[in-house]
């Protein structure tokens, strides 16, 4: 089911804001469930939809899921049923988010099988999985595609832990290795691994039920197998993406806005980088308070060139907020360079910003130069389609700040990764409906 949204811009919002549990750590740790017969309970689950697919599969699979209340789940991998993941079913269901590869490890270590269709997710460029697979391999999977069935199939009689070396630092990838690892038979050491906090989250709740991970939130984790993974509790931290997007709503419709319990600690580079905008955000505990401001003027480097921001494995800026850098650039004071190195479609919505009125020049796919606009002429609402999960909520945040009516279509998209968010954004004055 897709939909639409109608905006009507221009307002400036205020009040309090409170982020949701974080999309990309709920996919991982919901994954971690498979690794042991006892519950898991997990709690500030998003409610979006890519987070409810993988539950639903978790649930054809054979895993007891139980409700306790909003974002409370608890799930028990007792007996699992491996009809529904070879069947037409399941190649369907896991090709509709990314986030379903990482079943991949926690199968094979605790079944010595595993399936899964190419997954789905965000169609901003090539997304390879031969860090997962070279992972798995490694560590003593048989590995096999079938190409005309897009479907992969990974068996191990048992995993041994041993020495990798990752060719690029992948999230989902480290995610997936380092679960398998934990089953494996002795030591391994993952060097270039991921190590943002959603990845840490994960090695610490592995780490609770019984696992013995070190060197978390390095790039060199080192795993000592373990046979058995008891149940655990674990807690979602707050999306660090919805936090930057309100950060950039903020300021883009010049309101003055608190975002609750943000986790500050873990937000990394995220808060000086909207600071290069000129944007004024100050901690308060652990809220961020953003005042309304009226203008707000873009840094530039120490030798007075043009500021670039780019994207970067963690610790460095993640991608999945250049599109709201971006947007929000295109009512600061002056220029600035936004370069999205990992994924190579992810730029193209800068058509629509560009029909509203904003001065963006495409370099290529990777990069776009946006020259400010200072607040002086808002934008224009129009008509757009929502192309990709954060593009989507970059667009929704233009039409919020223009002048006039927009419509968003293909709203599913921003409904993959973010809860209730006309209901959270009426509550602070914003005049959005879903029709
Ligand atoms: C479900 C989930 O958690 N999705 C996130 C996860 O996706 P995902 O785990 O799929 O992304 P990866 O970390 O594997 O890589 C993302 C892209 O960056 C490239 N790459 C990666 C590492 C590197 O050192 N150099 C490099 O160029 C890869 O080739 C790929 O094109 O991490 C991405 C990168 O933070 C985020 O955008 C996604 O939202
Ligand atoms: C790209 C993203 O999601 P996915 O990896 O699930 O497609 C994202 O969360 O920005």
């Amino acid at each position: 089911m897709s939909g639409t949204f109608q905006i009507r811009g221009g307002k400036r919002l205020q009040g309090e804001i409170t982020p949701q549990g974080a999309k990309n750590e709920a996919l991982q740790i919901l994954c971690a469930v498979l690794l042991t017969d006892e519950e898991v309970r997990i709690k500030n689950i998003p409610d979006i939809h890519d987070v409810n697919r993988l539950i639903e599969i978790l649930g054809d699979f054979g895993v007891k899921v139980t409700k306790n209340g909003h974002g409370d789940f608890t799930f028990k991998a007792d007996s699992v049923n491996f009809d529904y993941i070879k069947s037409e079913e399941f190649k369907k269901d896991g090709a509709k988010l990314r986030g379903s590869i990482m079943l991949m490890g926690p199968m094979l270590a605790r079944y010595g099988e595993a399936y899964m269709p190419t997954p789905g997710g965000d169609k901003i460029g090539r997304r390879r999985l031969d860090t997962h697979f070279q992972g798995l391999v490694e560590l003593g999977a048989e590995f096999n595609y079938d190409e005309e069935e897009y479907f992969y199939s990974l068996k191990a009689k048992e995993l041994n832990g041993k020495f990798i070396l990752l060719e690029e630092a992948s999230v989902t990838g480290t995610a997936n290795i380092v679960m398998a690892a934990a089953l494996a038979k002795g030591k391994t050491r993952i060097y270039n691994a991921a190590c943002e906090p959603y990845l840490q989250q994960l090695c610490k709740m592995l780490n609770r039920m019984g696992a013995n991970i070190s060197g978390i939130g390095s790039n060199l984790l080192t795993i000592e197998g373990v046979t058995h993974l008891n149940g655990t509790e674990h807690t979602m931290l707050p999306d660090m993406v919805e936090i930057g997007s309100w950060i950039g709503l903020a300021a883009m419709t010049k309101s003055e806005i608190t975002i609750k319990n943000v986790n500050w600690n873990q937000l990394g580079v995220i808060p000086n980088t909207f600071r290069k905008l000129g944007i004024q955000l100050e901690q308060s505990g652990d809220d961020i308070y953003i005042p309304s401001q009226e203008h707000y003027k873009i840094q530039k480097f120490i030798d007075g060139s043009i500021l670039t921001i780019s994207d970067a494995p963690w610790p460095g800026f993640t991608p999945d907020l250049l599109s709201i850098i971006l947007v929000v650039a295109t009512q600061a004071k002056g220029s600035i360079l936004v370069h999205q190195k990992m994924f190579e479609s992810r730029l193209f919505f800068v058509d629509k910003l560009i029909d509203m009125g904003a001065q963006i020049i495409l370099c290529d796919p990777h990069r776009a130069t946006v020259i400010g606009l200072n607040q002086e002429s808002p934008l224009r609402g129009t008509t757009m389609v929502s192309p990709d999960i954060r593009a989507g909520n970059a667009l929704l945040i233009a039409a919020l700040s223009a002048e006039g009516k927009s419509i968003i279509h293909n709203i599913e998209q921003i409904d993959r990764g973010y809860e209730n968010i006309d209901g959270r954004l009426k509550a602070i004055g914003a005049d959005i409906e879903r029709i």
